[in-house]
This record gives structure tokens, sequence and C-alpha cells, in this order.
């Protein structure tokens, strides 16, 4: 028998930034600096180097696996002596506010869309499937935005069940981060794609006992990590420049706090919203379910990626 300090072996395999880039092989890159430009969020410095070290390897990587995943299909429609159509290759994006997931989406979706194997690429982000603010209120949750319970989960598991279905199209609910609730009377078609990338905090959450979670429909999970001080610092810096930008329109729920408040207060503000709300989220339910994700990608102080963790079993 085994004794119970001997440690269990990992199931991942780490490599550096230098060993991962050598993964690319001849995956030629396909986007400008300036598309660059036009993906990556709000103070998020990537540059095109980034994309040829960290971002070309996984586009190899993940075209492997869709390619790969023909060969299941094959031995199902074998076993069950009926042809088995593909279905959407679904990837989720996890990871804390303000990490930047959707930098990371964005430039896969158009990465993967650019390979032949699977030009038609959708993105859906989960803030999508947020109870409008109205609700919020109603259920008290309104400081929770982002926890578990503030989505309407049984809509989210019948979108993401759907599209593995192999639905044509559906509509969902429109979230604005500018007017920061679900947008009355607007809808997102989403035509079923070749690849799927569904991007969200809790997109690795397991589900309560008994249930399927939208993982459970994942053909590849990839988990956005940064030390904590670090995603703060981020979150602070970034409030501060939505401020001098998108809070001066009218419509942005911020507006009049932002007028009212002096640089100080806007910090401090900044600070109580990712001390109550995002960072508690982080450390109960995002972190815990790093470890589900097949592929971990950490970034430094300066947001570049610098070490990656892919699942080997
Ligand atoms: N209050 C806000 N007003 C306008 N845009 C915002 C606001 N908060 C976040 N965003 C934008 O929404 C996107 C998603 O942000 P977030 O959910 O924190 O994820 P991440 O930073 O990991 O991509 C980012 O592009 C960010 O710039
Ligand atoms: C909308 C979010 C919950 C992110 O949603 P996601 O798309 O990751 O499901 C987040 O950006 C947010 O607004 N959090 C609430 C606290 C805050 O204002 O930062």
């Amino acid at each position: 028998m085994n004794a119970p300090w001997e440690p269990i072996p990992s199931p991942y395999v780490e490599f550096s930034r230098e060993a991962w880039r050598q993964l690319r092989a001849n995956t030629p890159l396909t986007l400008t600096q300036s598309d660059v430009d036009e993906l990556r969020g709000l103070r998020d410095p990537i540059g095109i180097d980034e994309v040829e070290d960290v971002y070309l390897p996984l586009t190899r990587l993940l075209n492997l696996f869709f390619t790969g995943d023909s060969g299941l299909r094959d031995a199902l429609s074998t076993f069950l002596n009926e042809s088995v159509r593909p279905t959407p290759f679904v990837i989720g994006v996890a990871g804390s506010v303000a990490v930047g997931k959707s930098t990371v989406a964005r430039l896969l979706q158009a990465l993967l869309a650019r390979w032949p194997e699977h030009p038609r690429v959708e993105l859906v982000t989960t803030d999508n499937f947020l109870y409008p603010n109205a609700e919020l209120l109603r259920r008290g949750l309104m400081t929770r935005k982002g926890f578990p319970e503030s989505y309407d989960r049984r809509a989210l598991l019948r979108f993401i069940s759907r599209i593995k279905a192999g639905a044509k199209e559906q509509s969902i609910p429109v979230y604005s981060h500018l007017e920061y609730d679900i947008l009355k009377g607007e809808r997102q078609t989403v035509r079923t794609p070749d690849i799927l990338i569904f991007e969200g905090i809790n997109v690795l959450q397991v589900p309560p006992t008994g249930s399927l979670s939208v993982s459970d429909y994942f053909d590849f999970s990839i988990y956005v990590d940064a030390k904590v001080e670090h995603i703060r610092e981020w979150y602070v810096e970034r409030f501060l420049a939505l401020r001098r930008t998108r809070f001066s329109d009218p419509r942005s729920y911020f507006h009049a706090q932002a007028r009212a408040q002096s640089d100080p207060e806007a910090v401090a503000f900044a600070q109580s919203i990712w001390r109550e709300t995002n960072e508690r989220n982080l450390t109960e339910n995002i972190l815990p379910t790093r470890a589900r994700a097949t592929l971990v990608l950490h970034k430094g102080p300066d947001h570049a990626v610098q070490r990656i963790r892919l699942r080997r079993i």
C-alpha cells in the first residue's frame, strides 16, 4: 500500500515559453500587428511576438485535436453501425475577471478561422446568460454578479447542449458591459459553427451532484491564470482607463459616478468592487476550477504569458 504522504503525479506537463514556442512547427503567422491591436482588450499590451510564441503552437494543438476527433467519431460509427455526424468542437476559456480572457478568445477565434479545416468559429461569452439587473436585485444578488448563482444556469446548459445536438441556429440574450445589464429586446444569433469558443469566468464550474454543467460539453479547455495581486492591479488600472473613456458615454452605468468621483475616490471604488466581488469569486469559485483545464496559460506581471501547462493524462 502507498504511504499517504506519497505525492500524486501531476497530470500536467509544464513548458517555459521558450520550449512551447518550438512546438509551433511550421504553423504560418496569419495575423499582423494591426489585426492584433484590433483584437486585444483595453490595456492588454499583447504583441505579435506573443502570438507567434504562444498562440500559434496552441492553434496547432487545437487543430490536431479537432482533426483527431473524427477518429473517435469513426469508432462510434463503427460501433453503432450508423454514421455519426460531426458536432462543433467546443473550447472553454476560463479565468478571473480582468485576466484577459476576451483577448485570448478573440485571438483564437481569428487564428483558428484561418485554418482550412474549420473556417466557421463562433465566440460566445457567458455574460449573455447573466440574469438582468432587475432579477439580480430581486434575488439580492447585485453585488454577486459573476458568482455562479447570478447566471441562468438552465439557459447556459440548454444553449450548449443544443449546439452539440446540432441545432442550426440559436438566439441568445446580449449583455452590455457599458450598460452593465442584459439589453432589452436585443438578441445574438449563433449559427452552429465548426468550432465554438465559450468564454466566461465560471465555465469550468462543477455541477451540483447529479446534474450536468457546460464543461461536460467541452472538447478542450483553457484557464488563463495570473497571480491575484497582478490581476487586482490590472482590474484597477482598467477601471481608471474605462473612466477616462467609456464611462464618459451617458449610457454607461458608471457615468454619473465617474463624473462625481475624484481620482482617489475612483481608485478606492474600483478596489472595493475588486475586493468584495471579483477577488472573492476568484478565490471561492474560479481558482478551484483551474485543475480541471486541459491547458493553463500563466501570465506574468506585464500580462505576457510566461509558462504553459498542458494535461497529458
Ligand atoms: N465596466 C465596463 N465598461 C466597459 N467595458 C468593460 C467594463 N468592464 C469590462 N469591460 C470590458 O469587457 C471585456 C471583458 O472583461 P472581463 O469580463 O473582465 O474579462 P477579461 O478581462 O478576462 O477579458 C474586456 O474587454 C473589458 O475591457
Ligand atoms: C460580467 C462579468 C461578471 C464577467 O462575465 P463572464 O462573461 O465572464 O461570464 C464581469 O465583467 C463583471 O461585471 N463583474 C461584476 C463586478 C464588476 O463590476 O467588476
